[in-house]
């Protein structure tokens, strides 16, 4: 079992609480650890220490900044085996898919490395021929990173490099449900000796910790990944006192599979986009929007499939599908899948806990499907982040779009069609912030924009380049001799 404390101003420091939580074990309810109950005093003493740090930090070159991210990657590669079994202890998710995630921390922080070295701004002609008018940019200050539980290794890198490398110091407060996996990672930046209050971990709960580093008025940034209704909070409080704020937040993602699709590759990328991590990714596949002519032909396969999925504990190796991350959401996805039947919605598979020999104490649910799901009702609107697909009928690609566009989130939508003019019209008109064509709707790739239309972000993008335009702002210099 790993016990965590605080990482302030580069030591591991216990709160001034005295108080710690342990972390439980989805699959089985062990703990897997426990780190800090964390206090206001503590969040104070890490605003303190990254202040502080961040006048040296931000005066270093891009380069040597990039340095230390190296490290931290090659010292992180050397502890991936450990660091995705904890994840796969602590959040449920796979082991292969644990360790995927924790290779893209890796790559992510080699990525930011090299940013050290790119350019930051731009030369624009002044109408004075005697000046030189330029831009450049300059980090934000103190960078508070708040950050789920479903992504918790590449969410906090992709988070934290960028804000690293463009010279903001950062204090840190992962999601309690996966904050032993998240220190694992801060271990890592430890040993690779970043300068002290660089960068600052403080674990404990939303209201407390979180709330205490969206109200300090010496955090400059907040970047936020987590519920709606959290991150509309934080942003309202980042916005009343002048502070920067990047929210990522909810999706409703919908496939759209046209008649002329190839129907076996839309089965499986709708299976791995919808339910690989239990489904619980913002990026998930939720609704499957089908075209009539193969509607019958799609659900045959989709069950075909779906039934073959194998449900444990995901450090076993024949399992496909882990558990829920946590009783919360555990019961959350359960009160959905009674909503879609009280609504109406014919249930074709799963509907209920999965209490097999082994996962009698998991927080395990059925791969569920259901049919005839309308635009009205809860599990059609409300994203459930479980293992939960909608089907839903429709006779032409028009319609197909209303429906998929009928949402309040725009994160990520997929189309399953051979036909270019399907493609060209479904990019054009689909409201999502990530669109695929013949590819399911998670997997984000580091080195291109990431973010949501609607209600899914603050309208902001991470990762790639789009990185540099919340982490740092922009100065416009005029200079004359
Ligand atoms: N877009 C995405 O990737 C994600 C979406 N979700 C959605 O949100 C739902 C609920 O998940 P949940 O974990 O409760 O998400 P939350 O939004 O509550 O949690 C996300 C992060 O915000 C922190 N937090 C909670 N309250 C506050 C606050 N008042 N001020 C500042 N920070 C706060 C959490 O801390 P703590 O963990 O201590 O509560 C956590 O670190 C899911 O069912 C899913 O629909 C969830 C996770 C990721
Ligand atoms: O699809 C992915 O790989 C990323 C998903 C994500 O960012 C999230 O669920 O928060």
């Amino acid at each position: 079992m790993d016990s965590f404390k605080n990482f302030i101003d580069g030591n591991w420091i216990a709160s001034s609480s005295r108080e710690t939580v342990s972390s439980i074990n989805p699959a089985n309810q062990a703990v897997v650890g426990t780190v800090q109950h964390s206090t206001q005093a503590d969040v104070e003493q890490a605003v303190r220490a990254a202040k502080k740090a961040q006048v040296n930090w931000r005066s270093l070159s891009g380069p040597a900044r990039g340095q230390f991210l190296y490290q931290v990657a090659t010292i992180m590669e050397s502890h991936l085996a450990e660091i995705a079994e904890t994840m796969t202890q602590e959040m449920g998710k796979t082991l292969p898919e644990a360790k995927g995630e924790t290779a893209r921390g890796i790559a992510l922080l080699r990525y930011y490395a090299t940013e050290g070295m790119h350019k930051v701004g731009d030369v624009i002609p002044s109408t004075d021929s005697e000046a030189l008018m330029f831009t450049t940019r300059v980090p934000l200050g103190v960078v508070g990173v708040i950050t789920p539980w479903n992504f918790p290794v590449a969410i906090p890198i992709w988070k934290m490099a960028p804000a690293l490398i463009y010279g903001n110091t950062v204090v840190i407060k992962p999601a309690s449900e996966a904050a032993v996996t998240c220190a694992k990672v801060m271990e890592c930046f430890a040993e690779a000796h970043l300068p002290a209050g660089v960068f600052n971990m403080v674990t404990g709960s939303g209201s407390v910790v979180g709330q205490g580093i969206v109200e300090h008025p010496d955090v400059n940034g907040i970047t936020f990944t987590g519920s709606n209704e959290v991150g509309k909070r934080i942003g309202q409080t980042a916005l009343a006192r002048g502070a920067k704020y990047q929210l990522e937040m909810g999706g409703k993602n919908p496939v759209i599979v046209l008649d002329d699709a190839d129907l076996d590759l839309a089965v499986r990328e709708t299976i791995s986009g919808g339910l690989r991590s239990t489904g619980q990714k913002c990026t998930a596949t939720s609704r499957v929007i089908i075209q009539s002519g193969v509607y019958d032909a799609f659900k045959e396969k989709l069950l075909e499939k779906i039934n073959e999925i194998t449900v444990g504990n995901g450090l076993h190796e024949n399992v496909w599908m882990g558990p829920c991350a946590s009783e919360s959401q555990f019961k959350t996805v359960l009160r959905y899948i009674e909503l879609g039947k009280e609504e109406g919605a014919t249930l074709l598979a799963g509907g209920g806990r999965y209490t097999e020999e082994g996962c009698e104490k998991g927080y395990f649910v059925k791969p569920t499907v259901f049919e005839y799901v309308t635009q009205e009702m809860t599990i059609a609107r409300e994203e459930i982040f479980g293992p939960v697909l909608a089907l839903m009928k429709v006779n032409s690609l028009k319609e197909a779009l209303e429906v998929a566009n009928d949402a309040e989130f725009g994160l990520s939508a997929s189309i399953f069609t051979t036909n270019i003019g399907y493609m060209l019209s479904f990019i054009e008109q689909m409201d999502a912030g990530l669109v695929r064509v013949n590819a399911e709707t998670a997997g984000v790739e580091l080195q291109a924009p990431f973010g949501g239309m609607k209600q899914s972000s603050s309208h902001s993008r991470e990762q790639g380049k789009a990185a540099i335009e919340f982490f740092t702002a922009t100065k416009t210099v005029f200079v004359k001799g």
